[in-house]
């Protein structure tokens, strides 16, 4: 397991509850060496004297010094990347040789994996790591497809690792790989024993694991409902929510493709037209112009539950909200009146619109829950979707945390970490 956290408390006590489901090896993550230093090591080997403590240094230069150092801290493992001089590799294995360490090659970002996996064996390296980082991993790459050429063609022992959970650790191991590294979906668990497990079960028993072909769409959707839109703001370094629009129908989530409508003062023709071009899956986006007047209401909304629009956004004003408030479609707006425009056919169908100071063009994926609504670039959908599992992985760590008596700012050692102090 790895321990990609700040502060060393916390990784202790999560590797605690990691090692209670089954995790042996423990990894001292490259951001916790950075937070922490080689301490970090030093503390995991002093809490776990028994299981094996892989210091993630990233070496790429001065590799005998940097093997040192972690082998004096207590590491059993040393990690480098694959992409160092052959010069710094040597001189770590000689090193590591000099004070009883393995060392482990990172192949994370080496442009001919395979290639350069049989040079490092012939330099002697301990271990091969194939791994995409998390960064690669957000914008889709993963390691396991890779893996078994590489498993296939070396005789060292091979670990995998980038965003592994129980389905692709699974089939990692099914590929071949010999050690499994998981960071995010043990230590950002709100379960850490119970994720440890179910990892350790795939490992062991890779063949009850089922798998289900989904594509990207249905996969980005799925994320998105699982995520709140503060989750996914967030991932959008604090971007993408609209301003002023909130939820007329509360407790509703709402996750779709945008179909846009640019409208004038009311005028609800175009609005209700969107109706019949939107498909199943998609929400309605409506600059309206006005939120005096109305260019939604009731029977708009009965008609989006027909043709199965996931819902409605409205950068203007809605009406008939107690009736809408009765039916299932989630609806989005910046006010409730009683009175509407008129059907005149002003305005636009899927151009690109700014809807509650957004950009928002047709395609993108608009979520939208008690807290508002937020916009999707639709390019960037798989990425932010994945980053926004990531943020909200951590919170619920962190709600755990809380809830086992600790605050907020003393959990993240805020005081610690400000900008200026
Ligand atoms: O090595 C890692 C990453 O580059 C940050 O240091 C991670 O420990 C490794 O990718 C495992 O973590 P997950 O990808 O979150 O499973």
């Amino acid at each position: 397991m790895a321990l990609d956290l700040l502060e060393i408390k916390r990784a202790v006590q999560i590797a605690k509850e990691a090692v209670e489901g089954g995790v042996d090896w423990i990894e001292a993550g490259t951001p916790l060496i950075k937070s922490e230093g080689m301490n970090s090591v030093r503390q995991l080997k002093n809490a776990f004297p028994k299981n094996v403590i892989v210091a993630d240094m990233k070496t790429v230069d001065t590799g005998a010094m940097e093997v040192e150092m972690a082998a004096k801290a207590g590491a059993d493992v040393v990690m480098l990347l694959g992409n160092a001089d052959d010069s710094t590799i040597v001189e770590s294995i000689r090193s590591a040789r000099k004070y009883g360490v393995k060392v482990m090659i990172d192949l994370i970002s080496v442009d001919d994996p395979l290639r350069r996996s049989k040079e490092m064996e012939s330099l002697g390296v301990d271990y091969i790591n194939v791994h995409t980082g998390i960064d690669q991993q957000m914008m889709g790459i993963e390691p396991v497809s890779i893996l078994q050429n590489i498993c296939r063609e070396v005789n060292v022992p091979v670990a995998v690792a980038g965003g592994l959970d129980p389905r692709s650790a699974a089939r990692a191991v099914n590929a071949g790989a010999d050690i499994v590294i998981v960071g995010g979906n043990i230590i950002r668990s709100d379960s850490v024993t119970e994720s440890a497990r179910a990892i350790r079960n795939s490992v062991d028993s890779p063949a009850n694991v089922t798998e289900s072909e989904r594509s990207r769409d249905e996969e980005i959707r799925e994320i998105l409902m699982a995520v709140s839109t503060p989750n996914i703001s967030d991932a959008m370094h604090r971007k993408g929510a609209m301003n002023r629009i909130h939820s007329c129908t509360e407790g509703r989530k709402m996750v779709g493709t945008a179909v846009t409508v640019r409208t004038m003062e009311g005028d609800w023709a175009k609005t209700v037209e969107a109706i019949d071009m939107a498909e199943s899956g998609d929400v309605i986006v409506i600059y309206s112009g006005s939120i005096d007047t109305a260019c939604w209401g009731g029977l708009a909304t009965m008609s989006c539950i027909n043709k199965g629009v996931a819902g409605v956004v409205v950068d203007g004003a809605v009406r008939d909200i107690d009736e809408i408030k009765k039916m299932s479609l989630p609806v989005f707006a910046g006010n409730n009146v009683p009175n509407a425009g008129d059907p005149k056919g002003f305005g636009e169908i899927n151009s690109e619109i700014i809807c509650g100071d957004q950009t928002v063009c047709p395609g993108d994926y608009i979520v939208g829950d008690d807290n508002g609504v937020v916009v999707v670039p639709g390019k960037r959908a798989y990425e932010i979707a994945r980053r926004a599992k990531e943020v909200e992985k951590t919170e619920k760590r962190l709600y755990s945390e809380i809830q086992k008596g600790g605050t907020l700012s003393n959990i993240l050692e805020l005081e610690k970490w400000e900008k200026h102090r």
